[in-house]
């Protein structure tokens, strides 16, 4: 059985997905998500599974930093959750002066909140179940958290299906240290993380590279290097798998153009989308392409 850090404690968005991305394995939760990578990075864990993206507030940071950070890990599998929520009490609740959650999950409840809860203040805390754990211990009112949590935790429920924007969802990723790689599917997402140079049109020139293969981005999000500023990283996604040869020719040109490029996975989409393919970029072009080069190169081809 494979041991498989989440993002806890139990009752998060994240122990739903990680059943989901490993059913059957053992789900080992961890504090922040920083930790559950770095269990996969000590060995303590075979996989790890972290949220990345959700629809309504966009990347989750902590995941990106952490991913381009020490020891590479790659992406294996993702897996998309529909995200609304449940605000939970203890018993005999009377007045809600708190209101706690992860930050995300605040920000897609905000109106709601306003509306349902006048005056009560919003308390970060480090997850979703953390707020309901923290609410247990009486030190917060309320707590907004995943629907299952009320399985986990002694509270009650006071409302369901909380969410400012409907059909919002987050995508997971299972994460492991590199080995073996998924094998393509035909609709596949390819991630990295590239440190452009720091001159005029150094982003435009990446995205260039994909953009005369024909290859279709499906993220791109920037975060400070934290060492100089105005210095920044992206973390690129983009349709494909590294087996391929056209997402092999322009992982080739961004490693040239690159101070630095780390390769963060390729796997199936969870989104069901399939993979747009531009005239001339098909992955038979490419490889007919390199095989009239090598002809001309023997002489075979004036
Ligand atoms: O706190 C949790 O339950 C999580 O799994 C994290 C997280 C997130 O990082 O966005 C996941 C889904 C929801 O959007 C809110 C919080």
């Amino acid at each position: 059985m494979s041991r498989i850090a989440y993002f806890g404690p139990q009752g998060t968005f994240t122990e739903q997905a990680a059943r989901r991305l490993a059913p059957g394995e053992e789900l080992i939760p961890a504090e922040t998500i920083p930790a559950a990578l770095a269990a996969v990075r000590s060995g303590a864990a075979d996989a790890a599974c972290v949220p990345i993206e959700n629809s309504v507030e966009g990347a989750v940071t902590a995941t990106l930093d952490s991913l381009s950070e020490a020891e590479p890990l790659v992406a294996v599998a993702e897996v998309l959750l529909p995200v609304h929520f449940s605000v939970l009490t203890r018993p005999g609740t009377t007045e809600i002066r708190t209101v706690a959650s992860h930050p995300h999950a605040l920000a897609q409840v905000r109106h709601w909140v306003e509306a349902n809860l006048p005056g009560a203040r919003p308390v970060a805390t480090s997850s979703t179940a953390a707020a309901a754990v923290a609410v247990d211990d009486g030190e917060f009112d309320a707590a907004v958290t995943a629907p299952v949590a009320v399985e986990h935790y002694p509270l009650e429920v006071l409302a369901t299906e909380v969410a400012d924007v409907r059909d919002a969802k987050t995508r997971f990723l299972l994460v492991r240290r590199p080995g073996e790689l998924p094998e393509p599917t035909g609709a596949d997402r390819t991630s990295i993380v590239a440190a452009a140079t720091n001159r005029t049109g150094a982003l435009a020139e990446l995205l260039t590279e994909l953009a005369v293969r024909g290859i279709n981005l499906t993220k791109l999000d920037a975060r400070p290097t934290r060492n100089n500023f105005g210095e920044y990283r992206f973390f690129i996604d983009f349709e494909g798998h590294v087996t391929e040869p056209r997402i092999g020719d322009v992982l080739a040109a961004l490693r040239r153009r690159c101070r630095n490029v780390r390769f963060l996975g390729s796997h199936p989409r969870a989104d069901n989308g399939t993979t747009e393919i531009e005239p001339g970029a098909a992955n038979e072009d490419f490889t007919e392409a390199i095989a009239w080069v090598a002809s001309v190169r023997k002489g075979a081809q004036a």
